[in-house]
């Protein structure tokens, strides 16, 4: 199904954008390795359980899903679909998944809030301390539940495939609707090198919303986070358009949930594709998923339905799966589900 979506998908956009949304940093390493760790693991079922009728809901920061599956935030949807973001909100609301607005969103929040279930923010921590605070007070105001900073941006990923088409700048008329300043101007978005956990401190103090950091990858940062007063963490190489090289977030996980244990939700992204990836990140230590590029496959097939289709079709196989694999709820899949190989 998802390969089907995927293909209409490619079909419907332009290459340089099918190749911007597709693509990764460098030789592509880390973001062929996600998929690859996930599709190593195997999986030992429990049988003869009478585990009865499966319950997927699930509650993150107060957020309560129909399963433990968020869109990860992804940027400029108006690329994909006329509708963009608005799509987007309309199909994963109608699915029941959490959506993470992307900073580099193509539509005011504003609007994204009045079709969409509940949402959350994702922020790059801009170098003016004065408009990020700004942007975080509006985004308070639409109605964001919790804001999700990503950490592993200190600089952009070398993606190759943009270079190569010299895709850099969206085509006029759309643009970062979120960045506007006081005057209404648009501005980039600015990578900051600078970025340290005082950072986090300061964000701290300036929003009662829970903060989840994006793109921790190893055991001692997630140690540091809960040091921090972090509300959650998302395991995640950006999809593999950061550091390439970068280890694959299914081999991450168990390391990053042990340094956890269990104080904060632990989130993952990065290759999801299937429920049964669903289920071994769960086996693994997350408490939930964020999918990628799977929602803007559905999104530029097939605009809200699309996108309802990818969330509806991950949720429906991961309750298939954990039925095979002799579990009930998400909360309850144990540790020894895995083997290692
Ligand atoms: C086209 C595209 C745009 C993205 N934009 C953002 C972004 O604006 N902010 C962010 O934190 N992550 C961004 N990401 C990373 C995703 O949030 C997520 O980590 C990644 O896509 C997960 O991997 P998957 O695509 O294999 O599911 C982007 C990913 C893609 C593919
Ligand atoms: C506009 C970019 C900052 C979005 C991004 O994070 C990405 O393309 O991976």
């Amino acid at each position: 199904m998802l390969a089907e979506l995927r293909a209409r998908a490619r079909d419907a956009l332009e290459p340089a954008h099918w190749d911007y949304f597709e693509g990764g940093a460098g030789d592509e390493r880390t973001l062929r390795a996600n998929e690859e760790a996930f599709a190593r693991v195997r999986l030992v079922p429990r049988v003869l359980r009478a585990t009865g009728p499966r319950d997927l809901r699930t509650t993150l920061l107060g957020t309560e899903l129909r399963a433990p599956i968020l869109v990860a935030p992804t940027a400029f949807h108006r690329l994909a679909h006329r509708d963009g973001e608005l799509a987007t909100a309309a199909g994963a609301a109608a699915a029941g998944a959490g959506y993470v607005v992307s900073m580099a969103a193509t539509t005011p929040v504003e609007a994204i809030a009045a079709v969409a279930g509940p949402w959350w923010f994702q922020l790059y921590l801009q170098p003016d301390r004065d408009f990020t605070a700004a942007l975080v007070r509006r985004v308070e105001a639409a109605g964001c539940r919790a804001l999700v900073v990503s950490v592993d941006s200190p600089v952009f990923g070398r993606r190759e495939r943009d270079h190569r088409n010299g895709f850099h700048d969206l085509p006029a008329g759309l643009c970062c609707e979120n960045l506007r300043d006081a005057a209404g101007a648009v501005r980039d978005i600015a990578m900051d090198a600078g970025l340290g956990w005082a950072a986090i401190g300061w964000l701290r103090g300036i929003t009662g919303l829970p903060i989840v950091l994006k793109g921790v990858l190893h055991p001692a940062d997630a140690e540091l986070a809960v040091e921090h007063g972090v509300s959650g963490l998302i395991v995640s190489n950006h999809g593999g358009r950061q550091l390439d090289g970068a280890v694959a977030t299914a081999d991450a996980l168990p390391a990053v949930a042990k340094a956890v244990g269990g104080r904060l939700p632990v989130l993952v992204d990065g290759g999801v594709r299937r429920g049964a990836d669903i289920l071994a990140a769960l086996a693994l230590g997350a408490d939930a998923v964020l999918v990628g590029r799977p929602v803007l496959w559905g999104l530029a097939a097939g605009g809200a339905d699309g996108v309802r289709l990818v969330l509806d079709s991950l949720a429906e196989d991961l309750d298939r799966v954990l039925a095979l694999a002799g579990v009930r709820t998400p909360a309850a899949v144990p540790p020894d589900l895995v083997v290692s190989p």
